[in-house]
């Protein structure tokens, strides 16, 4: 294959694809019937509640357990199959992993033993941009530049795809900031695809382009955020919905009442929901109500509205 051939290739081939795909660990069901395609460059956003098979999509994604049910390819391949495609995903499991007693450096050393397609000047000149200290051993750094350790690592891995479970969970609102926002530049600058889980949608809003909601194991709702935030609004008086409007879940019952409908037409009267709202919506429909929690209409948008 040429070049431009391979160029064109990753461009076309989506990130993730995913057909009826399950995975269940002895009774428990941790994903159910998930279908999806993810373009290539995205940031995806993965979001759900606690237990709604988060993790478990990211260990298939990196081939780190085995489906049930269903198929699975990332980048076009098998996840998983032989080196050449272990090379192309970086994985950075919750709670950044490093090793405690070694230096920053030593990190540095052993990701150029143990990947081939190592960048040690990308890997040192992130190190020397975040102002570590490449003598301090790991275990001493603070949660926030663990974070960017291990982020630096899986990044000089010259992955095509870097899949992150919840990288800012244990971070401070400052040192998420910053981790995001230098995500975002060097996400720009390497054209890397990126897949996190958070539980922090507000944070998502700010460098993710894809959204996958996951509740109940079923994937609820999937999309580019441009064409979500497009076709959702937020509804301030829930009782004068207009009639056969497409409500994804409408709360009275509190001192802000609020209703996130879906419609391609613009619908007036109502402002543009955000991320949150969107997120949350679904969420909330899928543990209230099984018949939703079921239907297919609650997980993809219809293709007229893409
Ligand atoms: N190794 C395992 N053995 C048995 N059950 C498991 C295992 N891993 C996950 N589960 C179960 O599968 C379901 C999905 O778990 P998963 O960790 O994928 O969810 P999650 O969305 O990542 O959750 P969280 O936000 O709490 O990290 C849960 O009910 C969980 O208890």
């Amino acid at each position: 294959m040429t070049a431009r051939s391979l160029q064109l290739f990753r461009m076309t081939t989506p990130i993730i694809e995913t057909e009826r795909l399950g995975k269940r660990y002895g009774r428990t069901t941790a994903l159910t019937d998930c279908t999806l395609r993810i373009p290539a460059g995205r940031v995806v956003g993965l979001v759900g509640p606690n237990g709604a098979g988060k993790s478990t999509l990211l260990g298939l994604t990196c081939g780190l357990i085995a489906p049930s049910a269903g198929s699975i390819a990332v980048l076009g391949n098998r996840p998983g199959a032989g080196a050449a495609q272990l090379a192309r995903v970086g994985f950075v499991a919750q709670d950044a992993p490093v090793y405690s007693g070694l230096s920053v450096a030593d990190h540095l050393r052993l990701g150029a033993r143990l990947n081939p397609r190592w960048d040690m000047r990308l890997a040192q000149g992130r190190v020397e941009r975040l102002g570590l200290d490449p003598a301090q051993k790991a275990g001493r750094l603070s949660g926030g530049q663990r974070a960017q350790l291990a982020l630096t690592v899986a990044a000089a891995k010259r992955a095509e795809l870097l899949v992150l479970d919840e990288p800012v969970a244990s971070l401070d609102p400052l040192a998420r900031t910053a981790f995001l926002r230098d995500l975002r530049e060097f996400v720009a600058e390497l054209g890397v695809s990126v897949v996190l889980s958070s539980h922090l949608l507000g944070d998502l809003e700010r460098v993710c382009d894809h959204l996958v909601v996951l509740a109940a194991s079923r994937v609820q709702l999937a999309g580019d955020v441009s064409d979500l935030l497009a076709t959702h609004y937020r509804f301030a008086a829930p009782r004068d919905l207009p009639p056969g409007a497409d409500v994804i879940h409408a709360d009275d019952s509190g001192r802000e009442p609020v209703a996130i409908v879906r419609s391609a037409a613009p619908l007036p009267g109502a402002e543009h929901a955000d991320l949150e709202d969107l997120g949350l919506a679904y969420m909330t429909r899928a543990l209230i109500s099984p018949e939703a929690r079921r239907s297919p209409e609650g997980r993809h948008l219809p293709e007229a509205e893409r």
